[in-house]
């Protein structure tokens, strides 16, 4: 079954779409990198595929029901704020979230949090660092047990051990359960480390849906003398320029140009690209 798909999904804040006509389908049982410049719409669309904004236009499924409203049963969410109760201790936070689901596992979050140093369970969240925090939000959110895990910007406050540890769990919920992950960052590094596949979204709308192996393979990075550029056929993504030479991201090139070195491009470079375009674009229509 599919775990999430979107149908023309919009959603629009007053004037300002922002998510626009987005249509994909997930993979099942893949770790799917959600990218894109800050503003793009990433949380927008997480939130709205775990039922926290209604979208404007369009439908997301989440295993085949339409999401309207209410998080389904096998998904969970991890938002980028984190929401805990501070005043609560950790022992605390894990019952009350366990009374609040049907299907529920403590051994799952204990499991979890015995992965992570350093959680004291007897501690007041509110005296948590903001990467403890993290850790306790996403060992509670396996323990709903999900099918599908949306994660909002996990890695962004944890330190580099901490979000080795974490990609390492995420890494054994998708062994172990089959658990398809949807992960927004900007740490492109740490993506492709686990990530499968990947969902770069550009001013609300997607520009590359695909597994990140055949995406790579479809592009190259062209260096070559920037009186040049003519030679090179293929769909241009981005350039960057000095005087004398030109370094271009392209789509389904051509064969090398006499002249020009082509090389595959890592994650990293491909996302830097497409983010280059998506300024430059911006830049344009301000
Ligand atoms: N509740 C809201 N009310 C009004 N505008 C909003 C709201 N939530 C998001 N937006 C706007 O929608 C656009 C997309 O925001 P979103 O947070 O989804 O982007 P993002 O890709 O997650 O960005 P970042 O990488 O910075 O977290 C932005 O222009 C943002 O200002």
């Amino acid at each position: 079954m599919t775990p999430l798909t979107a149908t023309a999904v919009g959603k629009r804040y007053g004037r300002r779409w922002a998510v626009r006509d987005c249509t994909f389908s997930l993979p099942e049982g893949k770790v799917v990198a959600l990218v894109g410049p800050n503003g793009a719409g990433k949380s927008t669309l997480l939130r709205m595929a775990a039922g926290l904004v209604r979208p404007t236009t369009g439908e997301l499924r989440a295993f085949d029901t339409p999401v309207r409203g209410r998080i389904h049963p096998d998904v969970s969410f991890l938002a980028q704020d984190r929401p805990l109760h501070g005043h609560l201790t950790v022992r605390e936070m894990i019952r009350l979230v366990a009374a609040l689901n049907d299907r529920w596992s403590t051994d799952r979050v204990e499991e979890m949090l015995a992965l992570q140093a350093g959680v004291d369970r007897d501690a007041t969240i509110r005296t948590l660092s903001a990467g403890t925090r993290t850790q306790v939000a996403i060992a509670l959110a396996l323990g709903r047990l999900p099918r599908l895990l949306l994660l909002d910007e996990p890695l962004s406050d944890l330190d580099p051990l901490a979000r080795d540890e974490t990609l390492r769990i995420i890494m054994a919920e998708v062994a172990d359960r089959g658990t398809t992950v949807v992960m927004s960052s900007h740490l492109l590094a740490d993506l492709r480390e686990v990530c499968d596949h990947m969902l770069l979204i550009d001013d609300g709308q997607v520009q590359i849906d695909g597994d990140i192996d055949d995406v790579l393979a479809r592009h190259r990075i062209l260096v070559g003398p920037a009186a040049d550029e003519t030679a090179v056929q293929g769909a241009l993504v981005s350039a960057t320029r000095t005087p004398r030479q030109t370094t271009m991201l392209v789509r389904d090139p051509q064969p090398t140009p006499h002249g020009w070195t082509g090389t595959e491009p890592d994650l990293e470079s491909l996302v830097m690209g497409y983010l280059r375009a998506a300024r430059d674009r911006s830049a344009r229509r301000d």
